[in-house]
């Protein structure tokens, strides 16, 4: 019998042919009539690989020797071959964590369905061979989705989702455990943030750097409402509480542009987690600081594990760190809108300045308790896009049906029958949930028991996973100076109800240019005009709320719709400039496209806040 195998491009692993490999071609790479000749000449004829010259398996082995190529050809093995250049992807033949033929694991699964969600949004080549490789690579992935924002990490890409059974793969979620965006709604107007007055405001926001509070307010603050269990962890940790980080976090004021959730006064009674026309919001993007990045090391190659069986006890313990991270990290974002509110809103939030109640002033517990609560209480939706979910899979149609699909979005549904969120938990929103819905949605009684694991490596979920309850609405942010699109997931036969996405959607536009790339383009792009590029007069807003860069030739043209930014790093003002980023309408207009959301409008950033030097 031939065996029948998969000739790849190593280098773009999405380009490839088939090939039947007759019973009787020799093992032996040596003679003209070998496996490695016939392999060779087809990735030379069909996939155009000229300089055809090594191949390679998935996991990393070579094939050079008879030996391997008697250990590695099977039926349905695919064959990466190369035009010089080392092997593409994760290395799994050095680890002996994970045992396999071939440098293959015995529990990868190199038929896993990947998917990839961009038709428009620019896409690098090496984030697609990362998506596959790891996809296939790593034990026990059975769906993995590249979402339109999906761009080159350091080994795994970023923007993607993948979906495991029986294993937990740690380095998948990172060290930034539990990083998300939150957004929440202030007592601003408009006509206070725009043009000239997002200047004033972004000099208003001071204090935000440092420790808050003494250690006893953080742990409270940490703490549930009994104050009998709180996921602080230490000082060393803790100190950071409420700092919003280095890197591409950030704390923005929005004025949403344009919504079609109507207006506060047409009587919705959860109007707090939908959003309104002319509201100006606080999206936080934050996550768990040094703490994940602490857990994570603990959990990897100095700890002795990368992917963890799910039977192992190990797969608890970091199951439990993970949930704590994320706990914490969510307890982060409160805090900094805590300490912004405070800037913003004089008079209401003393608790946030680190000068407003002294601190050696007795301070009750119930005091810390009800200013998160209060904080809480303007929060529109909390999600984590760093993190491992366990769910049922694939989602059950029937836990979707009579969600809302694409023909309703005129209609919203009436919310007053819906369950008011008392914000006590992250993802509490169920705002727009259609009664009916509500009512046949019973996710347990639907679904098989197996367990599996949703990585998510920069990827939003769909849903709250507390309830499994859809989120109405969240955020898709572009830049520090383009719209942050306002989504609503759907859930259809389009998207197979979520499966097809991962239950997950972009958290951004994601990278068009690495941080080198950018640092070296942007740099010389605004040679000496690094502050400019903060002012929110040095750019202008086209049509679409897309910001026009001043550049050269086109200094101070405008003076409206510019975002006044706080960036005391020149490194990170390069970096993070809007050209780094891809076009976020196209990447909101592909997952449009795929059927897994609406678009029911955008924000435009007028302050953003990423780090001072104080
Ligand atoms: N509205 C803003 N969006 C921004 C800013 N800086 C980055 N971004 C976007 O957020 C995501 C976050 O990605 P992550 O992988 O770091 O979690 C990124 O893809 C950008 O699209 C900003 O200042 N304002
Ligand atoms: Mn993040």
């Amino acid at each position: 019998m031939p065996t029948r195998v998969t000739v790849a491009s190593n280098t773009k692993q999405s380009q490839k042919a088939p090939l039947l490999i007759p019973s009787s071609t020799s093992f032996d790479p040596n003679p003209s009539s070998s496996c490695y000749s016939l392999v060779i000449k087809t990735a030379q004829s069909k996939l155009r690989l000229k300089k055809a010259s090594r191949i390679f398996v998935h996991g990393g082995r070579e094939l050079t020797t008879q030996k391997d190529w008697e250990d590695v050809l099977k039926d349905d093995v695919v064959l990466l071959v190369s035009t010089g250049e080392g092997y593409v992807g994760s290395r799994t033949e050095d680890d002996p964590s994970k045992p396999g033929q071939g440098g293959q694991h015995a529990d990868a699964n190199p038929d896993c369905s990947i998917e990839l969600l961009a038709d428009n949004a620019f896409v690098d080549t090496l984030s697609i061979t990362q998506l596959e490789t790891t996809a296939r690579a790593l034990p026990g992935i059975v769906h993995a989705v590249g979402q339109p924002d999906l761009h080159p990490g350091t080994k795994f890409p970023i923007g993607a989702v993948f979906v495991s059974k029986g294993w937990l793969h740690p380095p998948l979620i990172g060290g930034d455990i539990g990083c998300g965006m939150a957004w929440y709604k202030t007592r601003l107007s408009r006509s206070q943030v725009e043009g000239d007055k997002g200047r004033k405001i972004a000099e208003k926001l001071r204090g935000l750097e440092g420790a808050w509070r003494r250690q006893e307010d953080r742990e409270v603050w940490l703490g549930d409402e009994e104050g009998k269990g709180s996921c602080s962890a230490g000082e060393q940790w803790d100190a950071s509480l409420g700092t919003v980080g280095a890197g591409n976090h950030f704390a923005e004021l929005q004025v949403v542009e344009e919504s079609s959730m109507g207006n506060p006064t047409s009587g919705r009674e959860d109007a707090q987690h939908e959003l309104y026309e002319d509201e100006v919001v606080l999206l936080v993007h934050s996550g768990s600081r040094g703490y994940g990045s602490h857990i994570l090391k603990a959990f990897t190659k100095e700890g002795g594990h990368d992917s963890i069986r799910d039977d192992d006890s190990t797969a608890k313990e970091y199951l439990d760190a993970h949930d704590r991270a994320c706990a914490w990290a969510s307890g982060n974002r409160d805090l900094i809108a805590l300490r912004f509110l405070a800037c913003l809103e004089p008079g209401s939030w003393d608790l946030g300045l680190n000068s407003g109640i002294p601190l050696g002033s007795s301070l009750s517990a119930d005091h810390i308790r009800q200013a998160r609560r209060d904080v809480q209480s303007r929060r529109v939706v909390d999600i984590w896009h760093n993190n491992v979910e366990i769910t049922t899979w694939p989602p059950a149609q029937s836990a979707y049906e009579g969600w809302l699909l694409p023909s309703d979005s005129a209609t919203l549904p009436d919310s007053s029958t819906q369950k008011a969120n008392n914000g006590d938990q992250p993802h509490s929103d169920t705002a727009a949930l259609p009664a009916l819905t509500a009512q046949k949605f019973n996710i347990s009684d639907e679904l098989p028991l197996e367990k599996f694991y949703i990585h998510r490596k920069g990827a939003a979920p769909t849903h709250n996973p507390s309830s499994s309850k859809p989120l109405t609405i969240l955020p898709l942010p572009g830049s520090r100076a383009t719209p942050t699109l306002i989504l609503h997931p759907t859930f259809t036969p389009h998207n197979t109800y979520g499966q097809t996405n991962a239950l997950s959607l972009a958290h951004g536009a994601g990278r068009a240019l690495s941080r080198a790339k950018a640092a070296t383009y942007v740099a010389e792009k605004y040679a000496g005009k690094a502050n400019d590029l903060l002012r929110g007069d040095f750019v202008k807003a086209d049509k679409r709320g897309n910001k026009i860069a001043g550049g050269k030739g086109g200094e101070g043209r405008d003076v409206h719709g510019g975002c006044w930014v706080v960036c005391e790093d020149k490194q990170l003002v390069w970096e993070e400039a809007p050209e780094a980023y891809k076009d976020v309408w196209d990447v909101g207009e592909d997952l449009v496209a795929k059927g897994c959301c609406e678009s029911w409008g955008w924000c435009r950033g007028r302050v953003s806040y990423k780090v001072r030097k104080e």
